[in-house]
């Protein structure tokens, strides 16, 4: 943890409804730009522990402080104005278009309109809705994903530090909420937030999570970045909870970085810093699954033509087989080869080692035994 104040901060945090036990004495801090994933079955408390951090819901016991400042000491609305929140339904008021949808809390805020209107077409356009096309539109002409683009431009609108998002891709169908995640992971005004997020989608919470708060029955089951969720379990319950989907996991969690000291170096590569490959690299930060996927995009190369009349075909073959597609890992100085290295390391620089050809064999084997050392208890 930072050694700045966290900007939410909550001890102690229990909710009952009656005797149900909703939330049982929950703490985390949650350091600003961080992305905390609330995660769990259906019913243990996402909800009602997210809405308890902008005063939707009120707990019996415990306490939230935002930027350190109890919450229970600020008018809701006002507190309300300064974190963003998307929920799944989105909200949108179907009677004003998307520019106005987008412009209402600025426009309570009190903002130049001049300065209102700048910010709601630079964001429209961020979230690829051009505002020439959709800002005159209103919600019912637009598909759900582009309703879920537009709820979370209004919750950006009034640039809140903290954002909160209630299953915010649920109503979209897998592909769509595929692309949503990308743009939502690649829009640098989100990165800059603090974010809590609920979903009972574990690949989401993967994708998305700088660290995961597990939750059973109200309590907390782990709290954790997604390696240590899945490496390190706490208890039988995390173990499980991740077991089905172990394999899809470890390939987004692991990076090369990890795999590298069971890939072979090339040796005999004339390769130096001066004179990397000209194509197909990739920098040692990424993940196995993000190597997969460019591996399995790259062309088989054809073997060499065959004259009938000269060559039989296996001798064509075995002269030119057509070398499985292959790539060049660029190792990037001074982060750690071994599995503590982190998934969200920076973007490698150049090599200061020899090179590291992957194929899809090589890299599937290297995975295979890293996977074993990090699941041995
Ligand atoms: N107002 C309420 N009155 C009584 N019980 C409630 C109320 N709101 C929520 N609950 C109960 O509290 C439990 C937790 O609800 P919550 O919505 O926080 O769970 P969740 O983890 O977000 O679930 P889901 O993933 O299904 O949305 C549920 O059993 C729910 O029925």
């Amino acid at each position: 943890m930072p050694d700045s104040q966290p900007v939410i901060r909550v001890r102690g945090l229990s909710k009952h409804y009656g005797t149900h036990a909703v939330v049982q004495d929950v703490s985390f801090d949650l350091a600003a730009g961080e992305t905390l994933v609330l995660l769990g079955p259906s019913g243990c408390g996402k909800t009602t522990l997210l809405k308890t951090l902008n005063r939707l819901i009120e707990p019996d016991a415990g306490t939230v402080e935002v930027q350190g400042q109890d919450v229970r000491n600020q008018r809701p609305e006002v507190l309300r104005r300064g974190i963003g929140y998307v929920i799944q339904q989105v909200g949108l008021l179907p009677h004003l278009t998307v520019a106005e949808n987008v412009a209402v809390v600025p426009k309570l805020l009190g903002h130049p309109a001049a300065e209102v209107a700048t910010r709601t077409e630079e964001l429209l356009t961020r979230l690829h809705l051009p505002p020439t096309r959709y800002a005159g539109q209103y919600p019912r002409q637009l598909s759900g994903g582009q309703q879920q683009r537009v709820g979370l431009a209004r919750a950006l609108a009034a640039n809140p530090p903290i954002i909160l998002l209630d299953e915010p891709f649920g109503a979209l169908d897998p592909i769509t909420r595929a692309g949503i995640r990308r743009e939502f992971q690649e829009l640098e005004e989100l990165r800059q937030k603090t974010v809590v997020l609920v979903t009972h989608d574990v690949q989401e919470a993967f994708e998305l999570a700088d660290r995961i708060l597990l939750l059973d029955g109200g309590r907390v089951q782990q709290l954790g970045t997604p390696r240590e969720l899945l490496f390190q379990p706490a208890n039988d319950f995390v173990r499980r909870f991740f077991e089905a989907e172990q394999l899809t996991l470890q390939l987004r969690t692991l990076t090369l970085n990890d795999l590298l000291p069971y890939l072979a170096k090339d040796t005999d590569s004339n390769y130096t810093s001066s004179s990397k490959p000209a194509a197909n690299t990739i920098q040692s930060n990424a993940t196995v699954q993000q190597a997969l996927e460019v591996l399995s995009a790259l062309p088989t190369p054809a073997p060499a033509p065959v004259v009938a009349s000269q060559y039989s075909t296996e001798a064509a073959l075995a002269e030119a087989p057509g070398t499985p597609p292959e790539l060049w890992l660029l190792p990037a100085p001074g982060l750690s080869a071994g599995p503590a290295a982190s998934a969200t390391s920076q973007p490698a620089a150049l090599p200061t080692t020899a090179p590291v050809s992957l194929t899809l064999p090589s890299l599937m084997a290297a995975f295979g035994q890293v996977s074993q050392r990090l699941q041995r208890p």
